[in-house]
C-alpha cells in the first residue's frame, strides 16, 4: 500500500492518480477540518478543485493511518519537510519518496538529504520531473524521474508508482535529480522576470539556456551526474516551468518583472534562490542569474540595474 503525506495540489494529484484504478491509497493532511471537508465533498476544493477523489482514496489527519503503508510519498513544501520529520516515528523503516522541489534554507540540503538526515533508517528516493498537479490528476500522459541510490529498491518503487499514464524513468543519481527540480524553479523566476519586464522572448531563451549552464555548474560541485541534468528532472522540468503560466514560479517572476507584488503560496524558487546564492558563493562558483533573482526578491537591486549588470559581465566562451 502507498500513502501520500501532504494534501496540497501535488500530494492530492499523486494520490488521485495512484488510486484511480481502485488501488488503496491513504492521503494525509495535517488539518482535520480540511480532511473532513475532503471526505464530505470527495474533492480537495482548496488545492485541486474540480478533481473527484476516487473511492479507494482514504483521506485522514491521523499520521498513524498513513504509516500503515510501507511506501510514503512526501509532498509538503520544501521548507516544511524538516519540521515534519522532526517527529520521525511514523516514517522510520519506510521507503520515503521525496516529492518536494527545493533546497532547505537552514541546512542547504535537498529533500532526499533531509530525509536521510532526519530518518536515517528509511530508504530515501526522489520523484521529480515535469508535471503540473492538474495534469497528473487529470490522467494526462506524464514522464518523471524516480531516483534512488539503491538500484534494485528503486526498480521496485518505479514499478509500484508507475501507472499507464505516469511513466517513470529510473536513476540512481539522487543528488542530480533533486537539484534539477530545485534549481529549475529559480530559472522559472528568471524567465518570468524577462517576460514580465518586457525584455522579450529572446531574452527569456537566453535566461533559460544560461540558467541551465548555472544549474549544471552547481550540480557538478554537489556530485551530480551531468546526464541527470540533461534528463526529465533537469532540462525537462526547466522547459515546462520556464514556459508555462501554470507554473507558480514563472507567474511570480512575471509579477516581479512587472513591478507587482510577488504572489504568496508555494513558490519554491524564492527560498531556493537564497539558499543557492549563499552555497554558490561559499563554493566560489558564479551563478549570476540566481544571484540576480535573489537580489531582486530581497529588494537589494532594481531590475534596470540587474539587467545592466548581467549584460556588462565580461565576454566569455560558451
Ligand atoms: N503543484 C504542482 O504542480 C507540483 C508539481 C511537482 C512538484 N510539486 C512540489 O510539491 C511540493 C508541494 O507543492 P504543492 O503544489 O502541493 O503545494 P500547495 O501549496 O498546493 O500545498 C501545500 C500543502 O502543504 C501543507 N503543509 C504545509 N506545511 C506543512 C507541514 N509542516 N506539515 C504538513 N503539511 C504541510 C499545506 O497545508 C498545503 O496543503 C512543492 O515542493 C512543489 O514544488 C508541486
Ligand atoms: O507551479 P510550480 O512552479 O511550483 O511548478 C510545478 C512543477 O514543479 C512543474 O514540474
Amino acid at each position: 500500500m502507498i500513502s501520500v503525506i501532504g494534501a496540497g495540489a501535488f500530494g492530492t494529484a499523486l494520490a488521485v492518480a495512484l488510486s484511480r484504478d481502485g488501488d488503496p491509497v491513504t492521503l494525509w493532511a495535517r488539518d482535520p477540518d480540511d480532511v473532513a471537508l475532503m471526505q464530505d465533498k470527495r474533492e480537495n476544493g482548496k488545492r485541486l478543485a474540480g478533481v473527484s477523489l476516487p473511492a479507494s482514496l482514504h483521506v485522514t489527519a491521523q499520521i498513524e493511518e498513513a504509516a500503515q503503508a510501507q511506501t510514503m510519498l512526501i509532498a509538503v513544501p520544501m521548507q516544511a519537510l524538516g519540521d515534519l520529520l522532526d517527529t520521525p516515528a511514523p516514517f522510520m523503516g519506510r521507503t520515503l519518496v521525496a516529492c518536494s522541489k527545493g533546497v532547505d534554507l537552514r541546512t542547504g540540503l535537498g529533500p532526499a538529504d533531509v530525509i536521510a538526515r532526519k530518518v536515517p533508517d528509511a530508504l530515501a528516493a526522489v520523484l521529480t520531473g515535469p508535471s503540473f498537479a492538474i495534469d497528473i490528476a487529470s490522467g494526462l500522459p506524464t514522464a518523471l524521474t524516480l531516483a534512488c541510490g539503491d538500484e534494485p529498491a528503486g526498480t521496485e518503487i518505479q514499478h509500484d508508482i508507475a501507472t499507464p499514464n505516469l511513466r517513470l524513468y529510473l536513476s540512481t543519481d539522487v543528488a542530480g535529480a533533486q537539484l534539477g527540480g530545485a534549481l529549475k524553479n529559480v530559472m522559472a523566476l528568471a524567465a518570468g522576470i524577462a517576460i514580465g519586464a518586457g525584455l522579450g522572448e529572446s531574452a527569456r531563451a537566453s535566461a533559460i539556456t544560461r540558467g541551465f549552464a548555472e544549474m549544471k555548474r552547481f550540480a557538478d560541485i554537489r556530485g551530480a551526474r551531468p546526464e541527470t541534468l540533461n534528463g526529465l528532472s533537469g532540462l525537462g522540468d526547466l522547459i515546462l516551468t520556464c514556459t508555462s503560466e501554470k507554473s507558480r514560479n514563472y507567474r511570480a517572476g512575471l509579477a516581479l518583472g512587472r513591478g507587482e507584488p510577488v504572489p504568496g503560496g508555494t513558490v519554491e524558487g524564492v527560498a531556493t534562490a537564497h539558499a543557492v546564492t549563499r552555497l554558490a558563493a561559499e563554493a566560489g562558483i558564479e551563478m549570476p542569474l540566481t544571484a540576480m533573482v535573489d537580489a531582486l526578491l530581497n529588494g537589494e537591486t532594481t531590475l534596470p540595474r540587474a539587467v545592466e549588470g548581467l549584460l556588462a559581465r565580461p565576454l566569455i566562451k560558451e
